[in-house]
């Protein structure tokens, strides 16, 4: 328990400790209003039962005097008056703590996701192949909810109830000694058996719960972006039989969970119940008087009234943290994980491009995905120069995708070196070095927004240059369709992933998007792969089109996309093994004329 509570410290930073320690201040201010709430009972019952009290009382007979009441009945009505202030502002002040709690913790919930999607923001994209995103979405949107909900109020609410409590059980010490041992041996080690007996389990159940969360989202998510082809398979009944399932469980769970932390209560009322008839008859055995009886049970009564939620809410909320420990447990981890996947910064403003005008050379670049796995480039020496035309072309897996991924500075190799105009690519500069680069992967993401905001892809809306938007449309030939065919022109929506337009059509908005930004390089990968003839005829003259003036990488399947090519390098199992002109490899490489003859019967 210790461990999780430095681990939910280390999530809070300098402003959000200060408000936990108010927070500390108002419940302590809380509990004490409340005691004093509680304490002024017995007076006031002393004085209705017996009036004599004032004689005989020392505070009650200094009180009496210093305000010169001039009746019992003035002065019982003073002290009734009193006991309700004292109540009324122990309302006040828990009210007041109540509101600075949510306060603290809603907040808390804002900033500590904003917090986390930054951090997964900022992990290297490796990260991003080695994680479910629909895991990392639900983290950040239902998980950092849950740690507020169940973890955080919890823990405040602990705090909160474990001083209440002590403060009543000090109250109830200093008014018979034995009768108060005799309650909280009772009902404090009854919730502590419950606690040990029940604390392994709910743990175990709290792992699985996460467990069972996250496939229940996954298969949620992929549910729908899979939906064409569920459909068409007739597979909707898989998905949601797996969704039943796991769903099913994380409801199981978390019933179970509640349960246990609220069935004690029913259990220990009727023990309390018991107790103070006990106690009653207890009094009655030992022959006290009437008045001092009813005195003592009203305020045993009262005490039990806040005690018993205050014992019932300790238990609850020590039992909620240790179901939700796995969800600490995760996002300290995610936030402060170190090593190959810390988080790194990035700049708050854009960086500025990087100087190229000579070359771009890839020194002995060797890659495995994973330490101690099978190596997915060897040794790979390349050199573009600028204004040139460069294809890579090779087998599927042969490693042409993670090749460019390390040009694009996505992978870090773990061996060798990217060197452009003699200058070393390193973590500092590589964003300056991304600033040069346009980039239209194989499957293109479009936002559900407009045609312009797809272009100028992550823009803000005000700083949306609408000429260059264009410019690049015309470039990437897609100008002509958005502006006669689309009825809204630029402001067309394109839908989720751009399900509502053609392949083509996505194909050469990526082309666009890659080229709004003006950059000295484009990297292709497969850009035509998925096109008919006539669309990859369009999209090719593009490309022609802006290898004219930029310096260009094309990953190709057909080799037809690189005929034009000033250079090609043909790739195998992560190794080059020739390069050429398209002429060149067609007459000294069988190995090209092979893959040639393959490409052009698809
Ligand atoms: N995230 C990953 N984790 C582990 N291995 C990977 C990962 N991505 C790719 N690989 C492996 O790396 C090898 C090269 O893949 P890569 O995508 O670079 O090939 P490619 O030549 O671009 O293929 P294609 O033409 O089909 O896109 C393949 O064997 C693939 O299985």
């Amino acid at each position: 328990m210790l461990q999780s509570l430095k681990k939910l410290w280390e999530l809070f930073n300098k402003k959000e400790r200060l408000q936990i320690l108010v927070l500390l201040i108002a419940v302590l201010a809380m509990a004490l209003a409340q005691v004093i709430g509680i304490a002024s009972v017995m007076p006031f019952m002393d004085l209705v039962m017996e009036p004599e009290v004032v004689e005989e009382s020392q505070i009650l007979n200094n009180i009496y005097n210093y305000f010169a009441f001039e009746s019992v009945t003035a002065f019982t009505v003073f002290v009734g008056a009193v006991m309700f202030f004292l109540i009324l502002l122990s309302n006040a002040i828990s009210t007041f703590a109540s509101w600075y709690k949510l306060k603290f913790v809603w907040e808390n919930n804002h900033r500590l996701s904003r917090r986390l999607l930054k951090k997964y923001m900022s992990k290297p994209y490796s990260y991003f192949l080695m994680h479910n995103t629909a895991d990392l979405g639900k983290n950040v949107l239902h998980e950092v909810y849950a740690l507020t909900i169940n973890y955080l109020i919890q823990l405040i609410d602990l705090i909160t109830y474990s001083i209440v409590a002590l403060a009543i059980i000090i109250l109830l010490f200093l008014t018979d000694l034995l009768i108060t041992s005799a309650a909280i041996i009772i009902l404090g080690s009854s919730y502590i058996l419950i606690y040990l007996a029940t604390k392994n389990k709910m743990k175990i159940a709290g792992e699985k719960r996460l467990e069972a969360n996250m496939n229940r989202y996954k298969t949620a998510y992929e549910a729908f972006n899979g939906i064409k082809e569920i459909k068409v398979n007739s597979r909707e009944n898989e998905f949601l039989n797996r969704y039943t399932y796991y769903s099913a469980k994380n409801a199981k769970l978390q019933a179970w969970n509640q349960i246990i932390r609220q069935m004690p209560r029913y259990f220990m009322e009727a023990l309390a119940f018991g107790s103070v008839v006990l106690l009653v008859l207890y009094f009655v055995v030992r022959g006290e008087d009437s008045t001092q009886l009813i005195s003592k049970v009203s305020l045993f009564a009262f005490a039990g009234y806040r005690l018993l939620p205050a014992l019932q809410s300790i238990f609850n909320s020590a039992s909620s943290m240790v179901f939700n420990t796995a969800i600490l447990d995760r996002i300290h981890e995610d936030i402060f994980e170190a090593g190959k996947f810390a988080a790194q910064k990035w700049p708050d403003s854009l960086p500025e491009p990087m100087e190229f005008r000579e070359s771009l050379k890839l020194k002995d670049i060797t890659f495995s995905y994973h330490e101690q796995g099978e190596k997915i480039l060897k040794n790979i020496d390349i050199e573009i120069r600028k204004d040139s035309q460069i294809g890579l072309a090779g087998e599927t897996g042969s490693g042409k995708s993670t090749l460019v991924n390390i040009i694009l500075g996505l992978l870090e190799a773990d061996q060798g070196k990217i060197i452009v105009d003699g200058k070393e690519l390193n973590r500092d500069n590589i964003r300056n070095w991304q600033r040069n680069i346009g980039y239209v992967p194989q499957d293109i993401y479009l936002c559900d927004n407009t045609i312009i905001k797809n272009i100028a892809f992550g823009v803000p809306e005000s700083e949306i240059d609408f000429e260059a938007v264009q410019k690049a449309a015309q470039i990437a030939n897609i100008a002509d369709f958005i502006e006669n065919e689309l009825e809204a022109g630029y402001q067309s929506i394109v839908g989720e992933r751009g399900i509502r337009i053609s392949g083509g059509q996505k194909q050469r908005l990526g082309l666009a998007r890659a080229l709004y930004h003006d950059p000295e390089i484009l990297i292709l990968d497969e850009a035509t792969s998925s096109l008919d003839e006539a669309t990859q005829k369009a999209v090719m003259e593009a490309i022609d089109k802006i290898a004219e003036v930029k310096t260009m990488i094309i990953i190709a399947h057909r080799l037809s996309t690189v005929q034009k090519c000033d250079k090609i390098y043909l790739i195998e199992k992560g190794k080059i093994i020739d390069s050429g002109d398209y002429a060149e490899l067609a007459n000294n490489s069988q190995k090209f004329r092979k893959l040639a003859d393959i490409s052009s019967n698809r």
